[in-house]
């Protein structure tokens, strides 16, 4: 299934390698991709009366021309500039050859309304911040507001990132080629795109695998084999059993939407683990989790060696205090098959920000516990300042560093939330809503993750299920969303993928 994302690098070893295999040339892949475009240009506007056909340096560039040639030989009126002449025996210049319509300076694009703009500028090559005269053509485009048309990425838009170099097409539709890119993905370069299509330009799913491309676009259809469905004899022990944290007497509710959320996502049985003073509270609200007072390390190894559940939540609600990240270390460090993985949420990350050394020193122990890390923004910089500081990273490469300096899978949260694992491994989620901008939230969701782990699915897969479930779950309750409607809308979500 074709959900790998390939960076600009990957798509042009891509590229190479078809072209290397044959039969297919440079200039062949170029007329497949611009005749693509031209054959969705017709479906989409068949009442366009111009296309204006803005052709870059490069094999964007050559696209635009192939697309220029297309629709002049279809009858349609067509407006072509270029920044310059395409370098001499390239491809690009090739398909310039090939193109009955003289280009003009790009300084005289003048789109009108009713016509329909070809952005052929720059694509995967991006390499520098937009220059005047074409944030000048993209500002004349955005004041009349006619339909852009895409090659690959809207020129601006970094293929690794999603970044905006300068300024950017705001594209109606994007198309690109084998694959979306991450660029595709991450903001802001998501919100630029429009709609993406990817056309087949003949690069082989073989190819696509050759260039070891380890990012995904998070989809349930390569994860869903591994999504627990309990087996017919199964016992509330044997569907896994999760434990959280709770905070003190005015800080309970994070742990039970935690808990609820456990629940809800399949978890056979859930404890929550309150600090004595706040048993009271906790117990006035919970009927079917189960309640057990923890003040101490004892207390908990108590529970551990009594209860033996597979993976434990920490964090929501307990506060940044420098004793909660002490208390996290001293869970990794009795582990030691007390309990399979642990999920760090919320202050559990925050805390652990004043014990950074520490933290990354327990992280090499060959008998500490998996580890997920739920961090928004925020958080991740407080415990990865580093790679959270430096700017050549995408979001995506700033979670995988993360992944691989704490050996653990890092769910980077946000509007494009990223799922790494040490191992290299990596998806952008695209189903994601405002909706789960609110109070709450986060704890459904290391909840959930927290369920699937205990089910045993494999910790990559399971924190990608989760996020997606979580943001299926929003979607599907609409507007008037608060975190307590969450536990409860997971569950058509639950059915229909355990089915
Ligand atoms: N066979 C294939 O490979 C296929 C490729 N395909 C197509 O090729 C595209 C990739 O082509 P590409 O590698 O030539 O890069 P492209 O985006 O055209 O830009 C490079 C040129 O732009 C220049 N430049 C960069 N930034 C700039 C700026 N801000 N301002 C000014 N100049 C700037 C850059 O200059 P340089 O960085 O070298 O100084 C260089 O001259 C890909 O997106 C897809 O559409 C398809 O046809 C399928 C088959
Ligand atoms: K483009």
């Amino acid at each position: 299934m074709a959900f790998e994302l390939l960076t600009p690098g990957e798509m042009a070893e891509a590229d190479r390698l078809t072209i290397a295999v044959g039969p297919v040339d440079g200039i062949g892949l170029m007329r497949r991709a611009g005749g693509a475009i031209a054959d969705l240009v017709l479906a989409r506007y068949p009442g366009a009366r111009t296309v204006h056909v803005l052709c870059g340096p490069g094999n964007n560039g050559g696209d635009g021309y192939v697309v220029a040639r297309l629709l002049a030989e279809n009858g349609v009126a067509v407006g072509l500039f270029a920044t310059g002449a395409p370098r001499e025996g390239s491809d690009a210049a090739l398909a310039a050859a090939e193109c009955p319509v003289a280009a003009a300076p790009l300084a005289a694009f003048a789109p009108e309304a009713g016509s329909i703009v070809i952005d052929a500028l720059f694509g995967a090559g991006l390499s520098k911040p937009l220059g005047s005269e074409i944030v000048q053509a993209i500002a004349r485009t955005a004041a009349v507001g006619v339909p852009v048309i895409a090659v690959d990425l809207p020129s601006g838009v970094s293929g690794v990132s999603g970044d905006i170099l300068g300024s950017a097409f705001q594209a109606t539709l994007t198309v690109t080629f084998a694959r979306k890119k991450p660029g595709h993905l991450l903001f802001p370069g998501r919100a630029l795109c429009g709609e993406i299509v990817v056309v087949d330009i003949g690069i082989t799913d073989a190819t696509i695998a050759a260039t070891g491309a380890r990012c995904f676009e998070n989809d349930p259809a390569w994860w869903r084999p591994h999504f627990p469905s309990p087996a017919n004899d199964a016992h509330k022990y044997s569907r896994g059993h999760v434990g959280v944290f709770s905070g003190g007497p005015s800080a309970t509710g994070a742990a039970r939407l935690s808990a609820m959320a456990a629940a809800r996502a399949g978890a056979g049985a859930v404890t929550v683990l309150s600090p004595g003073a706040a048993l009271a509270a906790n117990a006035a609200h919970l009927t079917s989790i189960i309640l057990r007072r923890s003040d101490t390390l004892q207390d908990t190894l108590a529970f551990l060696g009594a209860r033996k559940p597979e993976v434990l939540v920490y964090g929501p609600g307990l506060g940044p205090e420098p004793e909660v990240g002490r208390f996290a270390l001293e869970l990794m460090s009795v582990a030691d098959g007390r309990f399979g993985a642990l999920v760090l949420d919320a202050d559990g990350i925050t805390s652990l920000s004043h014990r950074r050394a520490a933290f990354f020193e327990a992280r090499k122990r060959p008998n500490a516990p998996a580890l997920v890390l739920t961090p928004h923004h925020g958080e991740f910089g407080r415990l990865f300042p580093e790679i959270a500081a430096d700017a050549s990273l995408s979001k995506l490469e700033q979670a995988r560093a993360a992944a691989r300096r704490a050996h653990a899978i890092v769910i980077y949260k946000g509007p494009d939330t990223v799922i790494a694992a040490p191992d290299g491994r990596a998806a952008v989620n695209t189903n994601g809503t405002p909706l789960l901008a609110t109070a709450g939230s986060g704890d459904v969701l290391s909840g959930i993750v927290a369920a699937l782990l205990a089910q045993r699915m494999p910790a990559f897969e399971a924190a990608c299920a989760a996020v997606w479930m979580h943001a299926e779950a929003a979607r599907r309750f609409g507007p008037g969303l608060i975190a307590e409607d969450l536990p409860l809308a997971l569950r058509e979500v639950v059915a229909e993928l355990g089915r």
